[in-house]
């Protein structure tokens, strides 16, 4: 034991200042040791700040937006990320170009479609076939379409018909960009639509068992010509010089667009292209959307692409331009369907609630998309549901024997009567005030299609009271629970107005929030 204590200590040893070190060697060693301890001090220091940090984080606010597709759903995303996540919305911005575009182009084929109707074959074949050269067409369909044009009717002349033959390549380039962005530019609607609320059916759903939850958005569509549009504009700063040449879409001008296009080994339909032939055919556009003749027959078949979704026509001529930069508000009024679920971060930067990050889940709102919902019921905050009261005289896409109306309100019935959201705080937007106002002032009467309204005033202010004491008496007799009815009358595709109701719902929501974590 005593040979044990006497032998060295082999720690204190290795710890020993080396024999033989002079002043100066052992001032250099002991500045080295407090340096290193010094650091080691402040490691740990760290370690902790960060551990506290961690405890101290305050969870996510996750908000759920629900409502039938084409309700506003996005927008209002839009709206949030304009209030409070501004960088991000600019970053997208450009990509939207491509988006509205197509949009631009969807209501001009749509209005061909009809008009094209209001032809009959008379003459197939003979004199009056196009006038064009059959080999300016891109493919057989468009053809067949064209020679179907042979006589006119309702105050259609030869004039028209030529201004139609004139926009058939914008067909193509609605296809191509519909290839290029993917299957939410598509508007299409399976037959299988499902039920308004499938999950209030059946047992089978269990909370998050099928979340697949896309965290890029509608940036996947965005992605895809991202980088695109910067490319479009300095091509066509190059020939916008060369503007006042370019003819609408005669075959030499057409195939000098398509000899603009880039790269032959390029199979892809590119936005670049997309872009010359909508800009050549900016004036027959216009003429066609601002035709009196034209706005009859559309009028005679209930056609209002005013009413409708990405409605651009009254600013064709700025937005076919060579040049063209979507602005804020034109980003707001696009429309790109929203597939599957997608979350939205927001983190707030000022007041007592800064570093809170907010999570907004878009859902696809079609009826066969609904099942998706669900899973994301069970670690909610608050819901906004978006009700569009516009369309009380409109069926559902999927489903022509549904009053979208009554789709809206059997969806808020089963959201409200879900145990699992018994303690969400749900806010109701009734959307698309704007449009509601504009279709009563034209004439439309609310009793013709919702027979319970009776004599009330068919006029926008009455209307939405009264949807909105439907909506409230909903909520009130099936909630599992008592809670409170937040309702706001709403334009999202207002920005400034939206603004402001934004800002109460995002204080409304934590305010909620807070009282429930018992803080206040
Ligand atoms: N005039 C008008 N248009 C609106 C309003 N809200 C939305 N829109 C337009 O309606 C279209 C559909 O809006 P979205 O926000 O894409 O609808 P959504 O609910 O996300 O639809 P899904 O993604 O299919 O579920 C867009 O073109 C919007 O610009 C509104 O209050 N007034
Ligand atoms: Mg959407």
């Amino acid at each position: 034991m005593s040979r044990a204590l006497d032998a060295p200590d082999p720690l204190s040893a290795a710890l020993e200042p080396p024999p033989n070190e002079t002043p100066a060697e052992r001032w250099a060693r002991e500045q080295a040791e407090a340096q290193a301890r010094r650091i080691s001090e402040q490691i740990d220091d760290q370690i902790k700040a960060e551990r506290l940090a961690l405890k101290k984080r305050k969870p996510p606010i996750k908000v759920l937006l629900l409502g039938q597709s084409e309700s506003g759903k996005s927008t209002t995303v839009k709206n949030f990320q304009l209030a409070y996540a501004y960088s991000s919305f600019l970053t997208e911005r450009a990509a939207w170009r491509a988006v509205i575009h197509l949009n631009l182009v969807r209501s001009i084929t749509s209005m061909m479609d009809v008009l094209t109707k209001e032809f009959s074959v008379v003459f197939p074949g003979n004199d009056l076939s196009s006038p064009l050269e059959p080999e300016y067409y891109d493919d057989e369909d468009e053809k067949e379409s064209i020679i179907d044009l042979t006589s006119v009717r309702d105050g259609l002349t030869e004039s028209h018909r030529q201004l139609l033959l004139r926009l058939q390549p914008l067909r193509r380039v609605q296809r191509n960009l519909e290839k290029t962005l993917g299957a939410a530019s598509s508007e299409e609607v399976h037959s299988a639509s499902g039920s308004a609320a499938p999950w209030a059916s059946s047992v089978k759903f269990r909370p998050r068992e099928f979340a697949v939850t896309s965290r890029s958005g509608w940036k996947s569509a965005l992605n895809r010509v991202r980088g695109k549009g910067d490319a479009a504009s300095a091509y066509n700063e190059k020939v916008s010089m060369d503007r006042s040449q370019v003819r609408p879409p005669r075959r030499s001008s057409v195939s000098r667009v398509s000899e603009a296009k880039s790269d032959p080994d390029d199979v892809e339909p590119n936005v670049e292209h997309a872009s010359q032939v909508i800009a050549a055919c900016a004036d027959d556009m216009y003429a066609l959307w601002m035709d009196p003749v034209v706005r009859a027959v559309l009028d005679r078949r209930g056609m209002r692409p005013e009413e409708g979704p990405g409605f651009f026509l009254n600013d064709v001529k700025r937005i076919a331009m060579w040049d063209y930069q979507p602005s804020d508000d034109d980003v707001v009024r696009a429309r790109l369907r929203t597939m599957g679920v997608q979350e939205h971060r927001f983190i707030f930067e000022k007041g007592s609630e800064a570093g809170r990050e907010w999570l907004i889940y878009d859902v696809g709102g079609a009826r066969s998309l609904r099942h998706a919902w669900y899973p994301y019921f069970d670690d909610i905050n608050a819901i906004i549901f978006l009700a569009p009261i516009s369309c009380f005289d409109e069926q559902l896409a999927e489903d022509r024997s549904v009053n979208r109306l009554q789709d809206s309100v059997m969806l808020w019935k089963a959201v409200c009567s879900t145990k699992l959201l018994a303690k969400v705080q749900l806010i109701l937007f009734l959307n698309k005030c704007d449009l509601l106002q504009k279709k009563l002032a034209r004439g439309v009467r609310v009793k013709d299609y919702i027979p319970t309204y009776g004599d009330r005033p068919n006029d926008a202010p009455n209307a939405a009271k009264y949807f909105r004491q439907q909506f409230r008496d909903i909520l009130l007799r099936h909630s599992p629970q008592q809670r409170g009815f937040y309702s706001y009358l709403t334009s999202v595709v207002d920005t400034q107005a939206t603004a402001i109701q934004v800002a109460a719902v995002q204080e409304g929501i934590q305010r909620n929030h807070l009282k429930d974590a018992d803080i206040l």
